[in-house]
């Protein structure tokens, strides 16, 4: 199977948003879709759902929409400092504002105790904290809150990568969520191989990035 870097998948997403002109926000949604699919939606009905303040988080956020749409119960948390959120992610989270979703901004140990309660409340839990924008180790409150998933989760969700996972090498940078299934995009990441511990089932889903982009940057890259 083909798998690919982090580096490879950033430019493969930014050939197709720049030399083919698919909006980010569409490969955004798109993914949000996929997500939503591999979802079973018959039996589960509660969420938690745990966003940074990237595209990682935005995915979470649009991901939240559509759960909300299908009247199902949503509980929200966005990590991280919203005054560098990225343009896609506060696309999302205006949506959301718009329709009257709250949400907690973890900044403190009292936000804990709420995310605490939550995770062990609902059926599902959603981690859209990082994705391949993870540079460094994870420490502090994210550390506090990846931990907590862990602990408390009836049933974990990532979407593209653990959180915590370096998506080339698989190596856990500080902490990494253990997921039961991981939701990665476009293709396999070479950091997801061997990883069942943390990324639990892997399903890959397409989100509308041509193969020219794909083969583009293959080339580039060879
Ligand atoms: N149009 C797009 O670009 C698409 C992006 N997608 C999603 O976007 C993700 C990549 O998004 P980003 O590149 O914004 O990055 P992430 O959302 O993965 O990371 C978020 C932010 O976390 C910060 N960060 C990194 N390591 C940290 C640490 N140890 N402690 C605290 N903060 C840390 C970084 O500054 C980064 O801005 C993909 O994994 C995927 O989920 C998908 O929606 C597909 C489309
Ligand atoms: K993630």
């Amino acid at each position: 199977m083909l798998t690919i870097s982090c580096e490879e998948m950033k430019s493969m997403d930014s050939y197709a948003i720049k030399n083919i002109g698919i909006p980010s926000i569409v490969l955004m949604e798109n993914a949000a879709l996929k997500v939503i699919k591999n979802i079973d939606l018959h039996n589960i009905n509660s969420f938690t759902i745990i966003c940074g303040i990237g595209n990682n988080g935005g995915d979470g956020l649009a991901i939240a929409r559509h759960l909300i749409l299908e009247e199902k119960y949503v509980d929200l948390f966005i990590i991280g400092n919203l005054d560098k959120a990225t343009e896609d992610f506060n696309i999302n989270l205006n949506i959301l504002k718009n329709m009257g979703m709250k949400f907690t901004h973890i900044t403190g140990e009292k936000d804990l105790t709420i995310l605490k309660e939550s995770l062990k409340r609902n059926d599902s839990t959603i981690d859209s904290i990082f994705g391949i924008g993870l540079t460094r180790n994870i420490e502090d409150l994210y550390k506090e809150v990846i931990s907590l998933i862990n602990s408390k989760s009836k049933n974990i969700l990532s979407i593209d990568i653990p959180s915590g996972l370096d998506g080339d090498t698989g190596k856990v940078l500080g902490i990494s969520v253990k997921a039961n299934k991981t939701v990665t995009f476009h293709l396999m990441k070479k950091g997801l191989l061997d990883k069942e511990e943390y990324t639990g089932e892997i399903i890959v889903e397409p989100i509308g990035i041509p193969k020219k982009a794909t083969d583009t940057i293959l080339k580039r890259m060879e």
